[in-house]
């Protein structure tokens, strides 16, 4: 008998794409500007996975031409602290767009913080105002990991219309906004999470299946309907049997990738569009700031 294998959803590829239109159109706008874009991105602490996604977004800015205002701070900063900075981010009229790394030492109250930035500014997506305009179906700015995950299902033209679609995670940063935004693209949504019961029995029925729960190998093939489209949003650190570090999803992607239609690879899916979303919302910003 044939073996089938999933078709691959290639999120690196479509976010170069992306970078490349943001570049063309970032090198059109700034000599009439006088400016390019800015993104802060605020890192408090060592978690040295936080350290390659801030690395990747970085190198991303550089490359399509947003000035980036990265600061570092120890990881006994206090929140008055930061709130002060997040404020005069605020103002500088250089800045377009703002990030938190998340997560923040235990200490800080991400949720308090998240509120001081101001929503024009919010490149992530997640301050109360935008969380509430996705909620309510008005346009704003998106978080990005989950419109990221939209761009791509739209990029291969996979039908959303009234499919059943469930999310494993109801985090604030991935598995909510997911839920909203295929709600609003009018798909039947079940959120799945740790207090779940019988996981299986619930992943088993979606024909689009998004993982975001950060646990390795979590969805195995039995527990995929055959033909599903299967998204792995799931980023997680692994030391293999011969001691090498690796990046892993939540998905055992050997073992889906015969059932699945489609799936999305570990590098290569939705971290380079978490990356993509992040600069065009802070082209977004720039552009309505500078009234273009
Ligand atoms: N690709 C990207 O660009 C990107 C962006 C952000 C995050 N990530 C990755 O995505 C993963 C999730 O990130 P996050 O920030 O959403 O994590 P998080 O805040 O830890 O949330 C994890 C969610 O998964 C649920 N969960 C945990 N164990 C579960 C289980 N056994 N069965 C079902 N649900 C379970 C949790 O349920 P409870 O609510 O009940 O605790 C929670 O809602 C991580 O691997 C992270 O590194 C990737
Ligand atoms: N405020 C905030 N927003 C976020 O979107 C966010 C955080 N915090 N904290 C960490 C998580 C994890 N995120 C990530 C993680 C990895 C990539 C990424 O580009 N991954 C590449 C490979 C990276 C590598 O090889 O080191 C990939 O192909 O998956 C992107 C976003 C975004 N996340």
């Amino acid at each position: 008998m044939e073996i089938k294998t999933a078709k691959l959803l290639d999120g690196k590829a479509l976010a170069a794409k992306i970078h490349q239109e943001l570049a063309a159109m970032i090198a059109q706008l700034q000599p009439k500007i006088g400016r390019p874009p800015g993104l802060a991105v605020l890192m408090v602490g060592d978690n040295p996975a936080s350290a390659a996604y801030v690395s990747n977004k970085e190198k991303a800015c550089t490359k399509v031409g947003i000035a980036s205002f990265g600061k570092h701070f120890p990881a006994a900063t206090t929140l008055t602290e930061l709130e002060e900075v997040i404020s005069e981010l605020n103002q500088d009229q250089r800045v377009d767009g703002i990030l938190v790394q998340l997560p923040l030492p235990n200490h800080l109250d991400s949720i308090a913080l998240l509120h001081q930035i101001a929503p024009d500014k919010d490149a992530d997506g997640l301050h109360p105002v935008n969380l509430g305009r996705l909620a309510r179906g008005e346009s704003g700015l998106r978080s990005c990991t989950p419109a990221g995950v939209m761009r791509l299902l739209e990029e291969y033209k996979i039908p959303l219309v009234g499919k059943q679609a469930v999310v494993v995670g109801r985090s604030i940063l991935v598995g909510k906004p997911m839920a909203l935004m295929l709600l609003e693209a009018n798909a039947t949504v079940t959120i799945a999470h740790s207090r779940s019961h019988d996981l299986k029995s619930i992943t088993q029925n979606a024909d689009i299946l998004i993982a975001a729960a950060g646990i390795p190998g979590l969805i195995t093939a039995e527990m995929v309907k055959p033909g599903a489209v299967v998204v792995d949003v799931g980023i997680n650190r692994v030391t293999d049997s011969n001691g090498k570090s690796r990046l892993v999803g939540d998905i055992d992607f050997q073992s889906t990738a015969k059932v699945a239609e489609y799936i999305t690879p570990v590098p290569g899916g939705i971290g380079p569009m978490t990356v993509a979303m992040l600069l065009q919302n802070t082209v977004s910003s720039y552009l309505r700031a500078t009234g273009n």
